[in-house]
């Protein structure tokens, strides 16, 4: 008989509050972290269980329920609780993220079981492992991990490498019920969604979607018609680097706490770097930062770009979306601690320029 497994796949101790907060699985304004709070960290477990569950997969795929709690539970002990942003609660939020951009009307029908599988497999995984130190980092202190891959998206590589390396053990084969087939398209899926994650690519990325939407063709219905290998493995690799990028999207209240948590993750970097004797990374040196200026330059260079053409694909299902973006950009604004106000017309062209020169370049 197949074991009684729990309701959302791991053990809590408030019902009513587990209840009413995995509700909201299905919605953008879905609390991370009061599922981590109250499954004892365990969110990845709970929302991977619940969303394979609530989509079918399970049965599709004939997944036994305690193999895929068996594999999950593992793949999250394997996030480092200590790192503050790239922990398992980043992949809880990444991956309902990503099942919900997977939910939009737009692209109802599009992706088969298998693509859909592999994306909320490439978002559990992403980033496994991460050790809260990025690839510049790695590659410029010749780390092990940095010598292992050549310097090229080291950390991805890694995770995926890492992820499916634990599904050989015990009780934790999760695809031991797919054809060969399907595990090699699924495989492909995965590694190309994972890699893509690398923020090197982001402008290769967004460069791709942006030749898309220009050419979009929708079937009568409005959804999205993808008729080749190529355009569908491109928009799920954008639409998982969505989720991965979701953070300003987000409810004020819920962003707020990411930005606290990547600018301690941060910091602590910068600190390593000044303690070696490294070139301390620009916005990542606590002495020399300003977390306002930060998000309004990640929002205006990084996140809306990406999210004003990702809503142009699926209009005007990430309508909502964009504005929560467009508001929470005016609010970090708004707490830019104003420097006294400039005396003349040349000192605001001064301050104007600064701003202009927040640079970061997307380096390898
Ligand atoms: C360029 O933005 C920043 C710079 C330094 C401090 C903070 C920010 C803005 O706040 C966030 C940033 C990220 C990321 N930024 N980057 C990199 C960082 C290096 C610069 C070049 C490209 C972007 C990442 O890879 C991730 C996705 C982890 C994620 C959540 C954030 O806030 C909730």
């Amino acid at each position: 008989t197949q074991d009684v497994v729990p309701r959302f796949g791991v053990s809590y101790e408030k019902e009513e509050d587990m209840e009413n907060e995995m509700a909201n699985v299905d919605r953008w304004g879905f609390d991370a972290f009061k599922i981590d709070h109250l499954t004892n960290h365990k969110p990845l477990t709970a929302v991977t269980f619940t969303i394979l569950q609530e989509r079918g997969l399970l049965k599709t795929f004939q997944i036994p329920q305690k193999t895929l709690i068996a594999y999950v539970m593992t793949l999250e002990g394997n996030y480092n609780k200590d790192v503050k942003y790239h922990n398992q609660i980043h992949a809880a939020d990444v991956v309902q993220s990503t099942n919900y951009l997977l939910s939009a009307p737009a692209l109802e029908n599009v992706f088969t079981d298998i693509e859909i599988l592999a994306a909320l497999f490439a978002a559990a995984i992403h980033d496994v492992r991460h050790p809260g130190l990025n690839n510049q980092f790695l590659i410029a202190s010749s780390s092990e991990l940095a010598i292992l891959y050549n310097d090229e998206s080291v950390l991805e590589n890694h995770s995926v490498a890492v992820a499916f390396k634990l599904l050989q053990l015990e009780n934790c084969s999760l695809f031991e019920t797919l054809t060969k087939k399907q595990l090699q398209q699924l495989r492909r899926l995965v590694i190309d969604m994972v890699l893509a994650t690398d923020m090197s690519k982001h402008m290769s990325l967004l460069a791709d979607l942006k030749t898309m939407v220009e050419s979009k063709k929708v079937a009568g219905s409005g959804v999205l018609l993808l008729d080749n290998y190529n355009d569908r493995m491109m928009v799920l690799k954008n639409l998982v680097h969505c989720a991965d990028l979701g953070n300003p999207t987000k409810p004020l209240d819920i962003y707020r706490k990411w930005t606290e948590r990547v600018m301690e993750e941060f910091f602590l970097q910068g600190d390593l770097e000044r303690q070696k004797g490294m070139e301390v990374s620009p916005m990542m040196d606590r002495y020399n930062a300003s977390v306002e200026k930060s998000q309004v330059g990640f929002i205006d260079f990084i996140v809306h770009p990406l999210w004003e053409t990702w809503a142009d694909l699926v209009y005007p299902d990430a309508q909502e979306l964009l504005d929560n973006l467009e508001e929470n950009r005016d609010w970090y604004s708004s707490q830019i601690r104003n420097s006294p106000t400039p005396t003349s017309e040349e000192d605001t062209i001064k301050e104007t320029d600064e701003d202009e020169k927040f640079q970061f370049e997307m380096s390898p």
